[in-house]
């Protein structure tokens, strides 16, 4: 797995809903450090603790922050076409800030595997060798990349979804819940898989494929 660079720093948590709850478990079970958690609503609630970790205030604490001195967690998660995720990291890349790569203890990442700043790969996935992940990308719950599968930048491989090898996802494209990539299938930028979706064909840029109908093809 590529080095990752920034593991060291402090972190610093932005947002605090589903995803960064999901990310503080990740980080605490990998033993990082982390000093506190920017969020405009619990700024603006006068909330000043978030599960235990101290509420620095909204985005534009991180002002009086040396940009080198934390590494930043994206807290914002990834539904399909948001663009929210990808807003936040753009934002703060611009400043100066970096995004350690973070990997659940539990998920199995092949040391050939490369992994882009800010990759996260949460509990339980599996990524097998020759596999690259591009900036800012989710391997969700569970997820399955097999070998020798190129996954652009800003992508979300939902929970429990396979992408069997030589897979080429690329930028911005989400694999929603339970879903099946075959092998050796190229998706266009922006593409939707739906939940439970099995994709057989090539899915072009800005397409999106629902439902998992499966046929009969035996010879009668
Ligand atoms: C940790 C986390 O929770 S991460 C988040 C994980 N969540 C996911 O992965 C789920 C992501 N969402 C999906 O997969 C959705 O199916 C999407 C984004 C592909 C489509 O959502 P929308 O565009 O909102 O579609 P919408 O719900 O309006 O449905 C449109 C039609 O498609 C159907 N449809 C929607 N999703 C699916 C699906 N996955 N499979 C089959 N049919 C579907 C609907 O029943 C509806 O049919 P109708 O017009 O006959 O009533």
């Amino acid at each position: 797995m590529m080095a990752n660079a920034y593991a060291e720093l402090p972190l610093v948590m932005l947002g605090a809903g589903g995803h960064a709850k999901v990310l503080l478990s990740l980080i605490r079970a990998a033993e990082m450090n982390v000093v506190g958690v920017c969020d405009p609503v619990l700024a603006e609630n006068g909330i000043r603790k978030w599960r235990g970790l101290i509420v620095l205030g909204a985005d534009e604490a991180l002002d009086a922050i040396n940009p080198a001195s934390v590494g930043l967690v994206n807290g914002i998660g990834q539904l399909a076409a948001s663009t929210a995720r990808r807003r936040v990291f753009e934002r703060f890349k611009e400043k100066g800030f970096s995004f350690p790569v973070l990997v659940h203890p539990t998920a199995w990442v092949d040391e050939s595997t490369v992994l882009s700043e800010g990759v996260q790969v949460m509990a339980g996935a599996v990524i097998q060798a020759d596999v690259t992940v591009g900036l800012n990308s989710i391997i969700n719950t569970s997820a399955s990349i097999d070998h020798d599968c190129y996954l652009g930048s800003h992508i979300h491989v939902a929970p429990g979804a396979t992408v069997c090898g030589h897979v080429n996802l690329s930028d911005f494209v989400f694999i929603a819940t339970g879903a099946t990539v075959i092998q050796a299938i190229h998706i266009g930028e922006s593409a939707i898989v739906g939940a439970g979706a099995t994709v057989v064909r090539n899915l072009g840029p800005g397409e999106t494929l629902l439902g998992a109908a499966a046929r009969n093809i035996s010879q009668t």
